[in-house]
């Protein structure tokens, strides 16, 4: 024990000399954005506590909207203002259209063959055009349109049998699951089967996935210590690692053996097709599908559902804001029937609520980018390898860009152009650039139609008389951010079907 320690201390002294020599020479004469002076080594890393996205908004109000960190050795610039993204995602678009390697996406992500890891080049161009074109086209979402319609119709009877006997259900679980089902029915084809996983489950480990990937691993930021897995992270990624892996084998033996039948094309069948063939571009081995497969699983899953649950939330903290939605869906759907997708183009106010939600709930609250060459950014230098976090949290927030900023206002996009797919930066809850969100049409159809339904079909109720101002809206850090607490609430059917 006593070794140990005094070679970790030596190993420190090491790494602190040697990193304080290569500061010097790197950044001599060179005007590195301001921010808060760190320790040696750990740098800022233990100023960022619980939620480094509201950490970073309190620190940019002192040092401005191009700070700059060190997380553990590596230079972090955080990014806070509409303006300053607009430079790094749009005027400068291709110096950070990187990521920076991670622990968790060699290990988990078959180092880092996944689209969302995966560094600028041609591996990642070939691969994203592959998703956009032949798994995420407007043509690819409407094959599944009955499928979705199928999902939400059991979600809606779930909820109505709940309605009938008046007690309250618990929304967030339940669209979590309607989102776990369609995610898997569109990509692996079917359901997930509890059989076809380790006992820890499907949904958990997606979820431990997604904690551990969002964790401030030390080994990502002092790689001289990886070996030691102080926070024993990699032996969890390994283990993860080892389920996915095995779960995606199953996967794709049964594609493979019941390629001939007569059933609709999933996202495995349009890989697999690719896969050792000479005549396309997209030449795709097996673990690039397998990584695939869990980039497409894990940033479909979560998100939506995320994005739903705050935007009810949202809709019952602000009962006029419900009314009036109600009011748009009974003009244009009536109250004989359910919202259908071809409804969503006609819902306007709709799209502004949806709008408003993912304003202030953007579910990835933190863009992370990597600087491929050494920079200029407003007269600042910005290094090679730098870690690029965008706050899109911060931005959306912004009391220079938005009026009442911290207030749930749909009526604030009456008469503006402001969207959401990446032009404005003020609102930028899908990225912008060449690293925009490939699903944002999926996702955004998915949002709209459940909080369309849930809304038109159903009043709501909080539990035990609690006050729609009791509701707690604190979020829980992490790549994608839900609320921490389940919402409960007590349905009543609307409809007169
Ligand atoms: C409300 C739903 C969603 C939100 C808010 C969302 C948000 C985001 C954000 C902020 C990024 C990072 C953009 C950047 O780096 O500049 C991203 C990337 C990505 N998203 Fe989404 N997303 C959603 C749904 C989906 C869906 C449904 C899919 C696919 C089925 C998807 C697939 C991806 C992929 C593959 C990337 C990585 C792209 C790349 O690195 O080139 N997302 N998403």
């Amino acid at each position: 024990m006593e070794w140990t320690s005094t070679i970790l201390a030596i190993a420190a002294l090491i790494i602190f000399f040697f990193q304080a020599l290569t500061w010097k020479r790197r950044y001599k004469n060179k005007r590195l954005p301001p921010g808060p002076r760190g320790l040696p080594i750990l740098g800022n890393l233990l100023m960022i506590g619980t939620k480094p996205h509201q950490y970073f908004q309190r620190l940019a109000l002192q040092y401005g909207p191009i700070m700059h960190l060190r997380l553990g050795l590596m230079p972090t610039i955080v990014v806070s203002s509409p303006e300053a993204a607009e430079l790094f995602l749009k005027t400068n678009d291709l110096v950070f259209a990187s990521r920076p390697p991670q622990e968790a996406s060699k290990y988990i992500s078959y180092n880092q063959q996944g689209l969302i890891f995966a560094p600028y080049g041609s591996y990642w161009r070939i691969t994203r055009k592959m998703c956009t074109l032949e798994l995420l086209s407007n043509h690819k979402i409407s094959t599944f349109r009955s499928m979705r319609k199928q999902e939400l119709d059991l979600l809606v009877q779930r909820i109505r049998e709940a309605a009938n006997s008046g007690v309250a259900v618990d929304l967030t679980s339940m669209v979590s699951s309607f989102s776990t089902d369609v995610a898997c029915r569109m990509i692996i084809g079917k359901k997930y089967n509890r059989d076809d996983f380790s006992e820890k489950g499907f949904e958990a480990t997606v979820r431990e996935t997604m904690k551990i990937s969002s964790t401030f691993n030390l080994a990502d930021y002092i790689p001289q210590i990886r070996g030691l897995d102080l926070q024993g992270l990699t032996k969890r990624m390994k283990a993860i690692a080892k389920d996915f892996d095995d779960f995606f084998e199953k996967i794709l033996e049964e594609h493979v053996q019941s390629e001939y039948e007569n059933r609709t094309k999933d996202f495995v069948d349009v890989m697999l097709g690719f896969m050792g063939s000479e005549d396309t571009e997209y030449r795709v081995e097996r673990d690039t599908i397998k990584a695939i497969i869990l980039d497409m699983l894990a940033a479909s899953m979560d998100t939506s559902a995320a994005t739903i649950d705050w935007t009810v939330a949202e809709l019952m903290r602000h009962p006029h804001v419900t009314k009036k939605l109600q009011q748009e869906l009974e003009e244009v759907v009536g109250t004989n029937r359910m919202v259908e997708e071809s409804d969503l183009e006609k819902l306007e106010y709709l799209d502004m609520v949806i709008k408003e939600s993912l304003r202030l709930h953007p579910v990835a609250l933190l863009i992370v980018h990597a600087a491929r060459e050494d920079c200029t950014v407003n007269g600042f230098h910005i290094p090679k390898d730098a870690r690029v976090f965008i706050n899109a949290w911060a931005i959306g927030r912004d009391q220079r860009a938005w009026t009442d900023a911290d207030k749930f206002h749909p009526e604030r996009f009456v008469g503006s152009d402001i969207d959401v797919r990446g032009q404005n930066f003020e609102l930028i809850p899908f990225g912008s650039g060449r690293r925009i969100c490939p699903g944002m049409q999926l996702g955004l159809t998915i949002v709209r139609l459940v909080v369309a339904q849930l809304v038109h079909c159903f009043d709501w109720k909080l539990p035990n008389n609690m006050q729609v101002t009791e509701l707690d809206m604190t979020e829980e850090f992490g790549i994608v951010c839900p609320r921490a607490d389940h919402l409960l609430a007590i349905p009543a059917w609307r409809l007169n079907t």
